[in-house]
């Protein structure tokens, strides 16, 4: 039985976290984005025109003398924001910290659209969803977690992302270092392929938790806290200044003064985003305004607990109890 952890570095504003990965012998070292929203674990590849790279490090199957061709198959991906990639697909080794799959699908990219060869530090995305929604065919492929997750000492991981500081990802094992009091515990329905929960009831402020039950997943591939209209509308209510700018695409109001936190339930216990991190980024250089960390989930059928919510808690995605746990940052 194992246990591993790795660092995870914060991109500006939080938009996403990073952590090294190495695929094949000898290794090649990529820094990919570790996504519990997905389930893919696709990279920048030497099978992709040249023009579509700029600047990302590349996986060169032919330069590992561990790959080998999954022949037939080949997996495509289109994510929400309209992003998308596809190619075919390697069994490798991959390894993280000290945990090696010695016979990993890794989803080798033919193309990426501009939102992933514009992000320079970015080599790929390692999905940490469920198995049940990986795009291979015609036979989906496990994710790494899936593939060891019966060597770990608990078959679980841990997300510990920080607020402009690097975090960790730790698998089989909970730190107790890592959090203070209890963790709250709420039950997952993975019948989506997502971890996917349900909260109880929200609060603006320091005003009272309104009974209001949100259904979303926990997503550390999305970057910001997306919620019911009805909620946002509330949230934004509180904020002088506040308004939906449909130049932004989303709710924008003045940087300063801090707005106020945005409280949400997990079971029984609550988690507080700080006001000083739903102000998510300056849209403007003279950072008058502040585009909101917290906008509406509409049109995605449920809501999406991104960086924005998870960077303020010591998350663990629990395979085994089917269960998510929000403790208190230490
Ligand atoms: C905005 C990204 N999130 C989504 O599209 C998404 C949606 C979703 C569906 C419809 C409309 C909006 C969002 C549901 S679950 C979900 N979560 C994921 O898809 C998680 N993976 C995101 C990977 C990803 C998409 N664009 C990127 C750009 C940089 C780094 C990572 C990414």
């Amino acid at each position: 039985r194992q246990t591993g952890t790795v660092e995870t570095d914060a991109e500006k504003h939080d938009v996403e976290y990073l952590t090294p990965i190495s695929i094949g012998t000898p290794p090649q070292n990529l820094i990919v984005d570790f996504d519990t929203g997905s389930s893919d674990l696709w990279v920048f590849s030497t099978e992709m025109a040249a023009k579509d790279i700029k600047g990302q490090a590349v996986y060169d199957p032919n330069n590992s003398s561990t790959s080998e061709k999954l022949q037939g198959s080949t997996w495509q991906i289109t994510y929400g924001d309209g992003s998308s990639s596809s190619g075919d697909v390697y069994l490798d080794t991959v390894t993280i910290g000290n945990l090696t799959v010695p016979n990993q699908a890794v989803e080798a990219a033919t193309k990426v659209s501009d939102e992933f060869t514009d992000d320079a530090n970015n080599d790929g995305l390692l999905g940490l969803g469920f198995s049940s929604i990986n795009t291979v065919q015609p036979t989906p492929q496990n994710t790494f977690f899936d593939n060891i997750k019966n060597n770990l000492d608990a078959p679980l991981f841990t997300a510990d992302l920080k607020h402009g500081a690097p975090g960790s990802y730790n698998f089989g094992y909970i730190d107790p270092a890592a959090y203070v009091g209890n963790i709250s515990w709420t039950p997952v329905d993975s019948s989506q392929g997502f971890w996917s929960f349900t909260s109880p009831g929200y609060a603006v402020g320091t005003e009272a938790m309104r009974n209001h039950s949100i259904s979303g997943i926990a997503d550390t591939g999305t970057t910001l806290l997306l919620l019911p209209k009805s909620v946002v509308k509330a949230y934004y209510e509180e904020i002088q200044g506040a308004q939906y700018d449909s130049n932004q695409g989303g709710y924008v109001f003045p940087c300063s003064p801090t707005p106020p936190d945005f409280v949400f339930g997990v079971s029984d216990g609550i988690v507080t985003v700080p006001g000083d991190m739903v102000s998510y980024a300056p849209v403007d250089s003279a950072n008058q305004d502040c585009f909101g960390g917290i906008q509406s989930d509409t049109g995605i059928g449920f809501s999406i607990f991104g960086d924005v919510a998870l960077k303020t808690s010591f998350v663990v995605f629990d395979a085994g109890g089917l269960q998510l746990g929000w403790g208190a940052k230490n």
